[in-house]
């Protein structure tokens, strides 16, 4: 197996994207017996080889050695020569965090450290080298960058950073992969994307930069894309990257909160809990996320909660513009704020705003699975009319004797508060959604009652920050 090689990631005469990974053939092939859902179909089939599909690393990471030899010619670096040799000793904090990380993942992780303060002038830079040397990949991306700006950035360094803690990184980068295939993303671009990637950061990392360095990133990017591609390719034999979806119903609850529901033109198989991201006809390649607020339903539809927030395109658009018969595109599921069925302990959960979307599938789910299992829902909102959803709750409630609702109306942000009233709470598993801040306190407040972090559930917040 070949060790990856590099051109320079300044060198502007590899802007073909080739030559900086070994290609590989793809880990698996439409031989599976499964059916392919190809919806675009200048996709290549699975089961071909993928011209850019790169050599996985020879180790697991934790094994991973860097090799003494420089993968990148020094003349092509735009590090200034002294820096190559004057990398800053490693502080005491990464010292000792290298008793456990690996060689690569230190050297990373000082590549983060440098980079951090500058995060912004990176990502200009970044998408500069990307959208000039690879003008045909600007197509893929919004026209205004706004908040994607950052986002593959983002990611990337979110993976690069926990190269070490495979098991949560193979899973988080298996659904960006997945995710990748609604924006077009074939094999072929992740050597331009990581190429540039690596001019970023030996730019703006200069003072730590130096051959080990990139070789470090190298490796670490070479595993993150093979995780991504694999995941995509395995993907594509069983689902679609996108699915149509028709809005049927539209109910404006308040002046900016609307329930939509839509018909997705193919099954759309999820579970309670999950989110999905979700583009308008009037804002191409935007997306945004969104939880499912109903349990899977018979009749296959989704509805969606979204309030209008301010310049917040897709929610407008969604609140203000969207009507029956108008087309949305959906992403694949994903999301792992689900029932644990196989306990019955309790749920104990906070729904903060639109946050309630989710928490209502909760309940509907485990209603349907026919367990009495004591459900106590915390609905809360900044006024009585920002309740838009508290007759279908307390619906619920009516026709279930084992959930509780209680709403919680408080302007200054008491939500995780009301809970410490109620309880005890050390049979229950907590479930909470809501605005970011309100799932940071809660967190807090919930560990300081005294339930395990294990047991507390939520979104990432960094999705929810991008669901305008
Ligand atoms: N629409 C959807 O499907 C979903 C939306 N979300 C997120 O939920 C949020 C909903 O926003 P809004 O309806 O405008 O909610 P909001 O800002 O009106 O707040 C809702 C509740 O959370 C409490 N809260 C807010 N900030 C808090 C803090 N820092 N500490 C403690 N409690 C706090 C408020 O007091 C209120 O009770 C958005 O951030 C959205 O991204 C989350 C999951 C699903």
């Amino acid at each position: 197996m070949d060790a990856p090689t590099t051109t320079s990631a300044d060198d502007s005469t590899s802007g073909d994207g080739g030559g900086w990974f070994t290609p590989r053939k793809p880990s698996r092939g439409p031989e599976d017996g499964e059916q392919q859902h190809r919806p675009d179909a200048s996709a290549p089939p699975a089961g071909e080889a993928l011209p850019g599909a790169f050599t996985p690393p020879p180790a697991e990471p934790e094994d991973r050695r860097i090799p003494g030899t420089s993968a990148v010619p020094s003349e092509q670096r735009t590090v200034p020569p002294q820096a190559q040799s004057t990398a800053p000793p490693i502080s005491a904090q990464q010292a000792q965090s290298a008793r456990k990380a690996s060689p690569d993942a230190l050297l990373v992780q000082r590549t983060m450290a440098e980079i951090t303060p500058v995060a912004d002038k990176v990502t200009s830079y970044f998408y500069a080298l990307l959208f000039t040397r690879h003008p045909e990949l600007r197509a893929l991306f919004p026209v205004a960058m706004d908040t994607q700006r950052d986002r593959i950035l983002k990611a990337l360094l979110t993976a690069a950073e926990h190269i070490d803690h495979t098991d949560v990184l193979v899973s988080y980068l298996k659904n960006l992969g997945r995710g990748h295939r609604k924006y077009g993303t074939q094999p072929e671009h992740y050597p331009a994307v990581g190429e540039c990637l690596i001019g970023a950061l030996s730019r703006y990392a200069s003072a730590v930069w130096d051959e080990e360095t990139e070789a470090a990133w190298v490796r670490t990017y070479t595993t993150i894309s093979q995780v991504m591609i694999d995941a995509a390719a395995e993907d594509e034999l069983r689902a679609p990257a996108w699915w149509f979806a028709e809005v049927v119903s539209h109910d404006l609850r308040t002046s900016d909160i609307a329930v939509v529901t839509v018909r997705p033109d193919q099954p759309y198989p999820f579970l309670a809990g999950q989110y999905t991201s979700l583009e308008t006809p009037w804002w191409p390649r935007v997306w945004r996320h969104y939880s499912f607020a109903s349990a899977p339903r018979p009749d296959g539809l989704l509805s969606f909660h979204v309030r209008a927030v301010p310049a917040g395109w897709v929610s407008n658009a969604l609140v203000h513009h969207a009507r029956p018969g108008d087309v949305l595109r959906l992403g694949p599921p994903t999301g792992s704020m689900t029932v644990d069925h196989t306990t019955d302990s309790g749920l104990l959960c906070l729904g903060g705003g639109t946050g309630i979307a989710p928490i209502k599938a909760l309940v509907e789910d485990v209603a349907e699975h026919g367990r009495r299992r004591p459900v106590e829902v915390f609905y809360g909102a900044r006024t009585d009319h920002d309740l838009y959803d508290i007759d279908t709750m307390l619906r619920l409630q009516q026709s279930h004797p084992w959930l509780a609702v209680r709403p919680v109306v408080d302007q200054r942000a008491q939500l995780p508060d009301a809970v410490r009233e109620y309880g005890p709470w050390n049979e229950y598993d907590a479930y909470l959604s809501g605005p970011p801040g309100m799932i940071r306190n809660g967190v807090d407040a919930l560990r300081d009652i005294g339930i395990p972090e294990g047991r507390i559930r939520h979104d990432s917040v960094e999705e929810l920050v991008t669901s305008d």
